[in-house]
């Protein structure tokens, strides 16, 4: 497949259907400040795009504001259904998921637990109170995704940094997110952590549509599909990995130094 794109790159059975989140004139305001200014994006199936940019140039607050966390106007469908303005759990019921900045598993619980409750948080009372003997299919399958299999029985606390944020990367695949929103998934992570953790995202993200909010650069290189670059709220580029690096804008307001130093490394 051809990664160059003025479309996006498709994966797994995109087609027709496949236009999963599709943002429109997006804008969010904090007292008269506006973080998010007008930001269209279209994500399809198969994508694994990442949302890069300076800091403060709006990323998370719009991954906040596709989730339900801040006020935002304009319109965010997912498969023709609109999903700004609906209360945060509906949102993710609507099998759009995010991971925070910092890992938010249960610590004392152990990793199967920890995906059983994420599995459960759709089902009644009664249900989740009943003790189950076996774990479920669609669990067991999210622990062999996530690398975690060997470890379910431990406590999520003991779990490295790395495996933290896979178990949340879990966490959304037993709750059937086909639209994961992650937020600096590979911060303070190791190399293989990295490496793995791309691997991992490619996996989940042939079948469904990965965002990335990410600084790390040699990462997006390695594992983007497609590449958005935000800057103060609004979208100054969005291509490829290669259309992104050569994009002259987009060089002089984020990935300057980081040009200059390859250019001077080729030389
Ligand atoms: N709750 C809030 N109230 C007021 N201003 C906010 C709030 N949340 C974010 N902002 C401001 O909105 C702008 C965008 O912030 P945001 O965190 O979305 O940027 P970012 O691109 O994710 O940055 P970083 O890469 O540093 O995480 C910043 O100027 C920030 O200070």
């Amino acid at each position: 497949m051809n990664p160059t794109r003025t479309q996006p790159s498709f994966g797994g059975n995109a087609g027709m259907s496949s236009q999963y989140l599709e943002i429109r004139n997006l804008r969010v305001t904090f007292d008269g400040f506006t973080a998010v200014d007008g930001v269209d994006l279209t994500l399809f199936q198969g994508d694994l795009r990442f949302l890069i940019g300076p800091n403060g140039a709006g990323k998370t607050t719009l991954v906040d504001a596709v989730t339900g966390l801040v006020p935002a106007t304009g319109s965010v469908t997912k498969s023709g259904v609109e999903l700004l303005g609906q209360k945060v759990h509906k949102i993710a019921r609507t099998g759009v998921g995010r991971t925070f900045q910092t890992a938010s598993v249960f610590e004392e619980l152990t990793v199967l637990q920890n995906l059983d409750i994420a599995a459960g948080a759709g089902r009644s009372a009664l249900t989740m109170l009943r003790r189950r003997k076996t774990v479920l299919p669609h669990i067991e399958e999210a622990l062999e995704t996530i690398g975690l299999s060997h470890l379910r029985d431990r406590p999520a606390g003991i779990l490295a940094h790395g495996q933290k944020q896979w178990l949340e990367i879990g966490m959304l695949l037993v709750q059937d997110a086909d639209v994961l929103l992650l937020d600096e998934p590979v911060a303070g992570m190791s190399h293989d952590e990295r490496e793995e953790t791309g691997n991992l995202l490619r996996r989940i993200g042939a079948e469904r549509t990965v965002v990335v909010v990410e600084h790390d650069m040699d990462f997006m290189r390695a594992f983007a599909t497609s590449v958005t670059v935000l800057a103060r709220g609004q979208v100054i580029a969005d291509g490829s990995v290669e259309q992104i690096q050569a994009d002259p804008m987009v060089q002089q307001v984020y990935l300057g130094t980081a040009a200059a130093v390859e250019a001077s490394e080729e030389h």
